[in-house]
């Protein structure tokens, strides 16, 4: 009881200096919380309260990453992480929605009660000394985040977890660095880096040996890790140019390159820092705009180049041609080639061990990207809600989960069963020490599939696992970027953003392929979509951004835009538009 007093106060006192701005009424979004930065000292101490008694319910360590992933600068959010290293469950979005919104300190110890009582946890634990509690905090390169982390480590201290400061890491090394410490140790970055590193080479230099096409560039030579201004190189996958967007995945993707220098990988790396972070670059910007970021104006028309978002969980790659566009590599291509690449290295194993793999996509996944994976690789493909939250959840229905937003955010997952199994298999295979080429081929497959999960973060989608998975993927089949480019070609396609007064008065249904409210908008929609020769058009309010999100795809690109833009005065019309 005077445990418990001492922790009220402790609480309430240290909850005094990070009082909500008035009115402030922020959500769990699409991927946690997001504003202005000045906005969010109260969210974030809020959070660390929270995943503090996560980690004590769990007893095991949780996550808080600071970042506002691909927004501009001036913005900031908070990402948070279970003990596995995934995204926080979602049925705890709502408690952490109700700290957040407390209006008063008063009011947000009523919520912190309320999420005690519901969840049936007693503070303080009964052996605190034996709990394996704890907190590991994160953040990005805005200048507004070392602050943010101070406020998440008050809010967890205050119940007396510990909290472990890992200062500036992507927010993908922090879903890994949660889930892969175990108790009483310390998180050692190079261990991640060395295991991408490691996995890497394993695949790539096991593609030089037979499992694959030859590498493009011939195999193994000196690494070029440079940042702007190097000669550029000659035009193989395993050279790429990067665009950092100015964010933690530039001293991060120098530090991973460094250890891939056995492996022949060349990486010229731009947008280090020097500009504004997510300003007319990064993988957003270019998906979305689809034109050449700022910084790789000097980049020849066929280089390959690629960019990651603000906090490094997205990759998108292109080929900068010779007009004001692009050729775009976006997520929903990267999913076809690494469906290729776990097909192409299953390919050798025993019937039996040979892996279900499925695809998960949004509704935001180009039409022929997904006639591409049903049609031609005949794999079952599930559409979800947008946010990787819902994606990651969805693909652990299979052996081999491959998801991607359209944007380039996913991942593939490899079911713990099915590791097991492969494991299993390639320990057999070694110790039967058989000359038979095919049972030594099937063994090599497994071993490659066991490095493909290691080079693959399983936790989150990672910039850096995937920009590997890529290179490893087109050299084995001894592709550049255009035979990738080849494999199907897109629907014209347009995305566009509209400001209303209230977003969410738009509520979606079936994936958020379809409106359900206000009622005149879905039929509005249909008329014009009918209208398009192959037109497909679909709207949804951002989690992320105070705007409303519209898609069109259709035969021709003005046909796309011509659809884009009708939806968009549907939107204003019938959601209030400003
Ligand atoms: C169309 C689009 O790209 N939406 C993005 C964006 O969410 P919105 O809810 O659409 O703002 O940010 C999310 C977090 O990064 C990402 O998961 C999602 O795919
Ligand atoms: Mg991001």
């Amino acid at each position: 009881m005077a445990s418990s007093l001492r922790l009220d106060d402790a609480l309430r006192s240290a909850a005094q200096a990070y009082l909500k701005p008035p009115g402030f009424r922020p959500f769990y979004g699409t991927a946690g919380y997001r504003a202005l930065a000045p906005l969010l000292p109260s969210t974030v101490f809020r959070c660390g309260v929270l995943m503090a008694v996560r980690s004590l319910l769990l007893d095991a360590p949780t996550g808080i990453c600071i970042t506002a992933s691909h927004n501009p600068a001036p913005d900031n959010g908070v990402k948070l992480v279970e003990p596995t290293g995934e995204m926080l469950t979602r049925s705890w979005e709502a408690h952490a929605d109700s700290l957040a919104c407390a209006e008063s300190t008063e009011a947000f110890l009523a919520a912190f009660a309320a999420l005690l009582e519901a969840e049936g946890i007693v503070l303080p634990p009964s052996s605190s000394s034996q709990s394996h509690a704890g907190v590991y905090i994160a953040h990005d390169t805005r200048p507004s985040s070392p602050g943010l982390a101070e406020a998440a480590r008050v809010g967890a201290a205050a119940l007396g977890v510990p909290t472990h400061d890992l200062g500036l890491l992507t927010t993908p090394q922090l879903h890994w660095a949660v889930a892969r410490t175990a108790p009483g140790e310390h998180f050692n970055e190079d261990d991640y880096f060395a295991e991408l590193a490691g996995a890497y080479a394993a695949l790539v230099s096991r593609a030089a040996t037979g499992g694959g096409a030859e590498p493009a560039d011939g195999g193994a030579e000196p690494a070029d890790v440079s940042v702007t201004g190097r000669a550029p190189l000659p035009s193989t996958p395993t050279v790429l140019h990067v665009d950092c967007a100015n964010g933690v995945g530039a001293p991060k993707l120098l530090a991973l390159a460094d250890r891939c220098t056995a492996a022949g990988l060349h990486l010229t790396l731009h947008n280090t820092g020097e500009g504004a972070l997510n300003g007319r670059c990064g993988a957003d910007f270019v998906q979305k705009a689809r034109l050449l970021p700022d910084g790789l104006e000097g980049a020849g028309p066929s280089y390959p180049c690629c960019s990651l978002d603000g906090d490094a969980d997205r990759i998108v790659f292109f080929v900068p041609g010779t007009g004001a566009g692009l050729t775009l590599l976006d997520g929903d291509r990267i999913a076809a080639l690494a469906a290729l690449l776990c097909a192409d290295l299953a390919a050798a194993l025993p019937r039996g061990l040979s892996p279900a793999i499925g695809v998960v996509q949004t509704a935001y996944a180009n039409g022929a990207a997904t006639r591409y994976l049903t049609e031609a690789l005949r794999l079952p493909v599930t559409v979800t809600p947008t946010g990787v939250k819902h994606l990651h959840a969805a693909a652990h229905a299979h052996d081999v989960g491959i998801y991607f937003e359209a944007n380039g955010h996913g991942t593939v997952l490899f079911a713990p069963a099915y590791l097991l199994r492969l494991k299993e298999f390639v320990q057999a295979g070694a110790n039967a020490d058989d000359e038979d080429p095919t049972i030594a081929r099937a063994v090599e497959s497994g071993r490659d599939l066991l490095a493909l999960s290691l080079l693959v973060n399983q936790t989150v989608g990672d910039a850096l696992s995937i920009l590997l998975l890529v290179v490893v993927a087109l050299r084995r089949r001894g592709w550049t970027l255009e035979d990738w480019a080849g494999i199907y070609r897109d629907l014209p396609s347009r995305q566009s953003v509209r400001s209303v007064a209230d977003r969410s008065v738009i509520v979606t249904a079936d994936a958020e392929r379809r409106v359900a409210r206000p009622a005149a908008l879905q039929p509005a929609i249909d008329a014009a979509v009918a209208a398009a020769p192959q037109g497909r058009a679909f709207v949804r309010p951002s989690g992320t951004e105070d705007v409303v999100r519209i898609y069109a795809e259709a035969a021709t690109q003005e046909d796309a835009d011509a659809l884009a833009a009708e939806v968009s005065d549907l939107v204003a019309l019938h959601a209030g538009g400003l």
